[in-house]
């Protein structure tokens, strides 16, 4: 028989990317990436030009189903292998990324009657605008003694499925009437490939985004009627669909879109899937203790266990979330390489980025370089990393960034080194909280942009945690995982694999040098860690809500 492949497209927050891979060892043939056109839709609709308000991020649909009509040719064409070969395609996705479809499937903001309500267009993950409701869900569910609240760390985000809904019925009750279903866009994109006319939910996205439970299904009736009235059927209704496990053959792909993706119409279709989430078995993890970093604009951290656990600000505990078999954990920061980007764009001296152009190198680096010649604790620095809110362990959108620890000397890459330990104290938080409430971490795992574009921030998580990290092989870990599902989904019959824990053995690698906790730093930092702790309780646990009283004068002020 001859070699089989699959394609992984990996949808990230500004670009998607497809890999095709050998199946016989897990060997990258070939990758393409193609930016989004739109880009993140912050400011203004397109063609429009309707302004949006703070807090939003939006999509475009459409940008999604380029990835697959450009990206997917130029890898089959760039591999020179032959179409008939490759047997299935899996995809994953930013997550909870979500928009309102008509009754055809087609998203509402296709409508050009409609495509001036930004209500009718993709909500990104990181739309942070639904606080309010985020909060009324909370109070409500907690009130109610909901049994769901403690899979979820105690706190339901903003960034999620029901409060993204709910923002739409309360802002735009028109929109939320012409709207057939919400999707997840993951398995909005599935149906896409399947042209399946009953569209199929994921286990993944409706588990850890939209209060799905394996057993008990979403939460009662009689809680959404306690949020809204209008809400009372929302998910017979607007989230009605089968949800299918992970590695569930979603469907066929259609002689149309094969036509337009080069490829044979039939192959297997994976259900959707979530980046991070995709990256486990990326990195070759199907087995608890081993902690996954999904490392880049945000970090996601995956975990597996074989207990349900309460974990402080979690984001969720799904059984089969990640791998069936085990019970899957989430954790995340809402920002870490955006912080670093950030700081590069609108905080540096112009004497930094001529220094850095003269010597060809970008100002990351340039700010690594120098940033590595100091001791830990040598900047006399303390940040905290909340320049997108804090999501675990604080579950907190309106929390800001802070630096403390200024003086006339300091030096812009004292501050890029405070920024790299700020996000790391971060990932510590999160690692204690699940060590120290019975699900194990012995070791971490990172894959993503940052491993590859920057050794003292992996050496400096290495130190702050006293973990050894181990690096993915592969420079596109999630669209692998997400390859593995596609091949699962074809089944070994057909050259793929029967699991994903057999596809996972095949085909991840991670690299031989790791990243160990250096002893001396590992003391210095443990003391920093406890400063960044108390500054983390008092701006970040209401003894101080400063930052909370900082946003309702700018809101004042800006109306
Ligand atoms: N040398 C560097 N050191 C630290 N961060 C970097 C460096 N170069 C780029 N970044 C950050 O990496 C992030 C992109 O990571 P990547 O994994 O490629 O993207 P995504 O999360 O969208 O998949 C950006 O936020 C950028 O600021
Ligand atoms: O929240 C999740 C997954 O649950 C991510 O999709 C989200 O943080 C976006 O991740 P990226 O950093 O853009 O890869």
């Amino acid at each position: 028989m001859s070699k089989k492949y699959a394609i992984g497209v990996d949808y990230g927050t500004e670009s998607g990317r497809a890999v095709l891979v050998d199946l016989s060892d897990g060997t990258e043939v070939a990758d393409h990436v193609t930016p989004y056109p739109h880009n993140v839709i912050d400011e203004k609709l397109p063609n429009s030009g309707i302004k949006l308000e703070y807090d939003w991020a939006l999509q475009h649909p459409q940008d999604y189903l380029d990835v697959l009509t450009r990206s997917v040719p130029a890898v089959v064409q760039a591999s020179g292998v032959d179409p008939a070969d490759i047997i299935g395609l899996g995809i994953d996705f930013t997550a909870c990324t979500m928009l309102p479809v008509d009754a055809q499937g087609q998203p509402l903001c296709f409508n050009p009657e409609l495509a001036n309500q930004p209500h009718t267009w993709v909500k990104l993950w990181k739309h942070h605008a639904a606080q309010d409701e985020a909060n009324l869900i909370n109070e409500i569910a907690e009130r109610r003694g909901e049994d769901f609240l403690p899979r979820y760390g105690g706190k339901i985000s903003s960034e999620w499925m029901i409060a993204k809904v709910w923002q739409i019925l309360n802002e735009a009750p028109d929109i939320y009437e012409q709207t057939d279903r919400f999707l997840e866009a993951t398995d909005w994109v599935v149906s896409q490939m399947t042209g399946a006319s009953d569209i199929v939910r994921n286990s993944c996205t409706a588990g850890y985004k939209a209060i799905w439970h394996k057993k008990k299904g979403f939460p009662s009736n009689e809680f959404f009627k306690a949020l809204d009235p209008r809400l009372e059927n929302v998910t017979e209704s607007k989230l009605r669909g089968e949800v299918v496990a992970l590695g569930t053959k979603a469907g066929e792909l259609t002689e149309s879109m094969a036509k337009l993706m080069g490829l044979q119409p039939g192959i297997a279709i994976a259900v959707g899937n979530v980046d991070a989430h995709a990256a486990v078995p990326g990195v070759g993890v199907v087995t608890p203790g081993k902690l996954v970093m999904a490392m880049g604009t945000s970090i996601c951290h995956m975990l597996l266990g074989t207990e349900e656990r309460e974990v402080e600000g979690m984001c969720g505990v799904v059984e089969d979330g990640i791998i069936p078999g085990y019970l899957g954990y989430e954790a995340g920061q809402s920002a870490v390489g955006d912080i670093f980007a950030w700081y590069v764009e609108q905080g540096v001296p112009a004497y930094v980025q001529t220094a850095a152009e003269q010597e060809g190198t970008n100002v990351h680096e340039w700010l690594e370089r120098h940033a590595s010649a100091y001791k830990p604790g040598e900047t006399g620095l303390l940040a905290l990393d909340w320049w997108n809110g804090n999501r675990s362990v604080l579950v907190d959108t309106e929390l800001n960034g802070l630096i403390l620890g200024y003086s006339l000397l300091t030096k812009p890459e004292e501050v890029y080194r405070s920024l790299l330990e700020a996000t790391a104290f971060g990932t510590r938080k999160i690692v204690d909280a699940f060590h120290n409430n019975g699900v194990e971490v012995q070791e971490l795992y990172a894959c993503g942009g940052l491993p590859q574009k920057n050794r003292l921030l992996m050496q400096i998580y290495a130190d702050v945690t006293n973990r050894e990290i181990k690096v993915a092989d592969s420079k596109q870990t999630p669209a692998l995982g997400a390859a593995m599902f596609g091949a699962v989904a074809a089944g070994a019959a057909n050259g793929g694999y029967d699991s994903i824990v057999d596809a996972a053995q095949k085909m991840a690698r991670v690299r031989k040098d790791t990243f160990k906790p250096i002893p001396e730093n590992v003391a210095v930092y443990e003391k920093l860690y406890q400063e960044y702790s108390k500054l983390h309780d008092y701006f970040g646990r209401g003894e101080n809500d400063v930052m909370k009283r900082l946003r309702a004068i700018r809101e004042e002020a800006r109306h």
